[in-house]
């Protein structure tokens, strides 16, 4: 369980995967985006509007069952990026760096980039845009919904 959360908006996502597409779009032309799906597929979308690219290959990883680490399980390989020559990889986060290793091993050639990192695999990915630490998990907009909490008042008298 991390010990702390940080929560990211549809807002917030939008704005730091435009900032990402900022760096991205100097490191260009690509030839086409793999994404690393499922979370990899949003950012992705945003980025290849803003890049003006739409060949969009995925790689199908599965590492984690929501906050529990997994040995990854490679569900589809990306056929058609090659050995990544030329090719923008994107996912949504790095955490371990578990699931980059595996996706770099398929495509060596790619660069590799994440919207959030965190310091463990920060050195797998070639950009990224906000890091948070390592004991914080991040809460993405389509693993969330907004709830009713009480007044801070209560809660407070209530412990
Ligand atoms: O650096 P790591 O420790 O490997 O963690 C990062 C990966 O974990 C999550 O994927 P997940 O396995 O939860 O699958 P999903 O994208 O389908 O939700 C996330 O989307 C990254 O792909
Ligand atoms: N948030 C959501 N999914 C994840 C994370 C995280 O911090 N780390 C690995 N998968
Ligand atoms: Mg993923």
């Amino acid at each position: 369980m991390a010990s702390r959360y940080y929560t990211v908006s549809w807002d917030q996502l939008h704005r730091d995967s435009k900032a990402l597409a900022w760096r991205l779009v100097e490191r260009g032309p690509w030839k086409g985006i793999v994404a690393i799906t499922r979370g990899g597929l949003i950012p992705a979308a945003i980025i290849a509007r803003e890049l003006d690219c739409r060949l969009i290959e995925s790689v199908s990883i599965i590492t984690y069952d929501e906050e529990k680490k997994g040995e990854p399980v490679v569900a589809k390989p990306p056929i058609a990026a090659g050995d990544g020559d030329g090719w923008l990889v994107l996912d949504d986060l790095v955490d371990t760096g578990t699931t980059a290793k595996v996706v770099r091993g398929m495509l060596p050639k790619a660069h590799f980039a994440t919207v959030y990192a965190k310091p463990a695999g920060k050195p797998l990915v070639d950009t990224f845009v906000t890091e948070v630490s390592q004991d914080t998990w991040i809460l993405f907009p389509w693993d969330t919904e907004p709830q009713f909490v009480a007044p801070i008042a209560r809660s407070a008298a209530a412990k």
